[in-house]
């Protein structure tokens, strides 16, 4: 059936035309149009109870003063950075206030009328504002969301678009952006510590690093299991932090080949490893691919908040390891090369961190020179 949609509906994305899912959503369809429809994916999902790992925040620093030589909580971030790319995060230390504030404002903006958010639309060329990423042709399928989009630090990084945002919401976004710049950097210091890289590295890739936010809205779909959220991917950040804004669950990872549904905690963080710390590590720590399902009755919000290296650096294993280890498995690379590729492509799980690997003949040819 072919889906008659007005104009109006439509936002511009790479200059295709694709509708705003919240729109679309809104008009009741029986059934979804084709677009939407994934019947490339794996649909079934682990039945016992296996769940990610939590990490206390305030123990991994308590133990952290004491320079304690059996550290648990170090212990259980290695093995949850290792096995399984994801954690949870409690005791994390953003404030209670900003975190409800940031849940509130981006509620009302997704809450806005469509002529109110097109202000914010995503323009050619770029990756800031509301629309959608990733769509790089007419045929590829779509994934059932909206999203809003935002460079926030360094502020040298910031589009127009930010200052063009509500006083109120400019102020909570800076807000949470510097709390929550501070505890990731806590969280790469740590697993740095857990992985054998010295911090002044860590420090030198990521202190000045670059941290955007993606604000993802999931409408309530009639044919949920025809759709995916957001299709499979691995992020290209060093870590991420995802917080549940609404009390709709979606979000699962690929452990060993089985999709495990996250069930949030309560006021804790969902946490993960991207491909630039996967490379950073030299291959230790997993960048897993995950995605989000879609409701049949709720909207679901998240947002992400992605730290990445500084923007001017160079992407490759860390130099203390690869003292330590022998070979590098993955090769040096620009950042800034690292990410236009990222965006240039369709998502497609974590094939973009395959590509950055030496392969076994490149290394031949290095030990053979
Ligand atoms: O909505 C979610 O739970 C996942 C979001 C996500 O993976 C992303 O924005 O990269
Ligand atoms: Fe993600």
């Amino acid at each position: 059936m072919a889906m008659k949609t007005h104009t109006g509906d439509q936002l511009e994305v790479n200059h295709k035309k694709v509708p705003s899912v919240q729109e679309m959503a809104k008009k009741k369809l029986v059934r979804i149009p084709s677009r939407y429809v994934r019947d490339d994916q794996e649909r079934s999902v682990a039945s016992s109870n296996r769940e990610v790992p939590v990490i206390d925040m305030q123990r991994l620093i308590n133990s952290n003063d004491h320079d304690d030589s059996i550290n648990i909580e170090l212990q259980k971030l290695h093995f949850a950075a290792k096995e399984w790319g994801f954690f949870q995060l409690i005791n994390h230390g953003v404030s209670c206030s900003v975190v409800e504030k940031m849940k509130h404002e981006i509620q009302k903006f997704f809450d806005l009328p469509l002529e109110e958010k097109k202000k914010f639309e995503i323009l050619p060329g770029d990756t800031d504002g509301f629309g959608q990423h990733f769509v790089v042709s007419d045929e590829q399928k779509l994934d059932w969301a909206d999203l809003f989009a935002l460079k926030t630090a360094p502020p040298y990084l910031r589009r127009p678009i930010f200052s063009k945002l509500s006083l109120s919401f400019r102020a909570t976004i800076e807000e949470y952006s510097e709390e929550v710049k501070e505890l990731t950097m806590k969280v790469l210091k740590m697993l740095g510590k857990a992985v054998g890289i010295e911090e002044e590295e860590v420090k030198s890739l990521f202190e000045e690093g670059m941290q955007s936010m993606r604000m993802n809205y999931y409408p309530p779909c009639p044919q949920p299991e025809l759709v995916m959220g957001l299709s499979p991917h691995s992020d290209a950040s060093a870590l991420t932090i995802l917080l549940q804004v609404n009390e709709t669950e979606g979000l699962q990872v690929r452990k060993d080949g089985i999709w495990i549904p996250i069930i949030p905690l309560p006021n804790a963080f969902i946490v993960n490893i991207g491909d630039v710390f996967e490379i950073f590590s030299n291959g230790r720590y997993r960048s897993i691919e995950h995605r989000s399902v879609v409701s049949s009755e709720k909207e679901r919000i998240s947002v992400a908040t992605f730290h990445g290296p500084r923007w001017d650096g160079e992407l490759g294993p860390a130099n203390s390891l690869v003292t330590a280890n022998g070979q590098p498995a993955f090769k040096k690379i620009g950042v800034d090369e690292f990410y236009e590729g990222y965006f240039n492509r369709e998502l497609v799980g974590r094939t973009y961190v395959d590509t950055m690997r030496i392969t076994s003949t490149e290394d031949d040819l290095k030990n053979a020179s």
